[in-house]
């Protein structure tokens, strides 16, 4: 929030100017994923907490997924213990899973709620077991070339999607709440696992038609080995910088899922800069938009 006066006119204009970009997003789902790492201070959480409710308060109907990797870390580390990652993904053994599930669905996920609720907004909480949301298949790592064959490939209680039943979600949508979602499923065996949120959050907007995926992390986006930033690439660049080690750590599931949620249905996806102040206004209501753009094909 800002206390500077501001020229009417200014603000007239800048309300005409959103007019279209509001009448094109009505009725649409829109998945936003806040990532952990963009959450660094309380004027930036505000923020995105505002643009959550004023999507809501224009027709739009938001879904927040959100992580919360170095918040997970942060209570690991007073524990002792010290956090590991294969391609992007935690190690996540029986005590660490606890960590997960206090973090992700309790603190964290309150945490977003209240931010909301406190901007005048109705949020409402869910882990991926609410509702029976989302079950979850054990995640297997393929091995990479130049691998030897003993090394260990299971990274422990981490998951993937396999099926979403999203009728909480239209619940709410439907209504006048928010949905924020912790990514955490619900398997077979009952037990819980821990799953990427890029890859919550991209399956969700698969299966709820989402018109986008704002994904909101740390970088102004994609960027290459120039710290130039990327945009409008397709799945055969995407792999090429996988292959040469341009996208690597956290940034591939963000770009995996991204791809993938195009490639199924949802419009277009986003990595933006969660450090900038409304980055998700400034996505929805410029033309240019802001950071990585991921274009699905044009519906025929
Ligand atoms: N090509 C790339 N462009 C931008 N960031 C990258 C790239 N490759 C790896 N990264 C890393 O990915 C990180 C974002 O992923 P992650 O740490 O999981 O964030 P989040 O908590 O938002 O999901 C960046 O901070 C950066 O260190
Ligand atoms: C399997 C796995 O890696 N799960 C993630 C879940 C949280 C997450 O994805 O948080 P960010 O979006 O902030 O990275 C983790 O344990 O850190």
């Amino acid at each position: 929030m800002t206390d500077t006066p501001t020229d009417p006119a200014l603000v007239a204009h800048v309300l005409t100017e959103a007019l279209p970009y509001i009448r094109r997003f009505q009725g649409k789902t829109i998945v936003v994923k806040f990532g952990g790492n963009a959450m660094v201070d309380d004027a930036l959480k505000h923020s995105f907490a505002r643009d959550i409710v004023l999507m809501k308060l224009v027709g739009f109907n938001p879904v927040v997924v959100h992580g919360g990797g170095p918040q997970i870390g942060k209570l690991l580390a007073r524990i002792g213990k010290e956090s590991r990652f294969i391609e992007g993904m935690r190690v996540t053994d029986d005590e660490t899973m606890d960590v997960v599930e206090m973090v992700l669905g309790g603190l964290v996920n309150k945490e977003i709620v209240q931010l909301i609720n406190g901007q005048g907004g109705r949020a409402v909480g869910l882990t991926g077991k609410d509702g029976g949301l989302i079950r979850a298949r054990k995640l297997v790592l393929p091995r990479r070339e130049g691998q030897s064959p003993d090394e260990d490939l299971d990274i422990g209680q981490v998951g993937e999607v396999a099926h979403v039943d999203a009728s909480v979600v239209d619940m709410l949508d439907s209504g006048e709440f928010i949905p924020v979602i912790a990514p955490i499923g619900v398997g077979d065996d009952g037990r819980s696992y821990n799953i990427n949120a890029d890859l919550v959050a991209g399956k969700l907007a698969e299966v709820l038609k989402a018109e986008k995926l704002i994904l909101l992390t740390n970088t102004p986006g994609l960027l290459d080995s120039e710290g130039r930033l990327l945009t409008g690439l397709d799945a055969s660049r995407v792999q090429d910088l996988i292959n040469d080690g341009t996208i690597h750590g956290g940034m591939l599931p963000k770009i995996r899922c991204a791809l993938e949620a195009v490639e199924r249905g949802v419009r277009s996806a986003h990595i933006i800069d969660g450090r900038v102040t409304h980055a998700v206004l400034l996505e929805l209501f410029t033309d240019s938009g802001v950071g990585t753009l991921i274009r699905g094909s044009e519906p025929s």
